[in-house]
């Protein structure tokens, strides 16, 4: 996955499928075929975290696919987010594979903040200025550096604790 999963190609296949989506969502009719992608489900589990599902039917790939994804922000020493994404045939229901989900969550999310950030930002942005160095801010660096000509980048753990209760 870390070499198929490339930020340029994400950005363009985010690109589409964030315009697909949007066309479905309204009702319009897009040549390239519908997406339906209800919002996630959760299941809390109390004072620890949550389990969430993220299923989407994509009409042009002909295929079901679902992401599982558990969020323990206090885990330590091992991932706070944990993923798979499994697949299925949507002409048959067969399920066809089963995916390692930790960097497709990792890389898919810093891509679309990236891709966001292309389509609302006001100008060429020049500087960029993470708080947090966990696994999203990392990758929000890489997906950031690789979108933008950036003259100042650089990101910090913070030294200040936000109480979570
Ligand atoms: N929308 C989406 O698709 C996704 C959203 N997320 C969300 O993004 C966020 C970051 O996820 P991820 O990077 O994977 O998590 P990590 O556990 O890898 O990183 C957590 C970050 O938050 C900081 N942090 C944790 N607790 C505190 C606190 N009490 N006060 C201040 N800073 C704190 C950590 O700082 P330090 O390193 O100094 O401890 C670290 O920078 C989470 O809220 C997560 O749920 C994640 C994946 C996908
Ligand atoms: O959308 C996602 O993917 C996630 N969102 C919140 C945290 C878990 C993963």
């Amino acid at each position: 996955m870390q070499d198929i999963l490339k930020y340029n190609l994400l950005f363009d296949a985010l690109e589409r499928g964030f315009a697909l989506f949007s066309q479905s969502s309204c009702g319009q009719e897009a040549s390239a075929g519908f997406i339906d992608q209800p919002v996630r489900t959760c299941v809390t589990i109390p004072s620890k975290g949550f389990f969430g599902c993220m299923p989407v039917y994509i009409e042009a790939e002909d295929l079901l696919v679902s992401k599982l994804v558990t969020a323990f922000p206090k885990n330590k020493d091992i991932p706070s987010h944990n993923a798979i994404v499994a697949v299925f045939d949507a002409s048959c229901g067969v399920p066809r594979a089963l995916l390692d989900g930790d960097i497709i969550t990792t890389r898919r999310t810093a891509a679309a903040s990236a891709v966001a950030t292309k389509h609302l930002v006001n100008g060429e942005p020049k500087v960029l200025a993470i708080l947090g160095c966990g696994v999203q801010g990392t990758s929000h660096y890489d997906a950031l550096t690789a979108m933008f000509q950036l003259e100042k980048s650089g990101s910090a753990r913070s030294n200040v604790r936000v109480d979570d209760g």
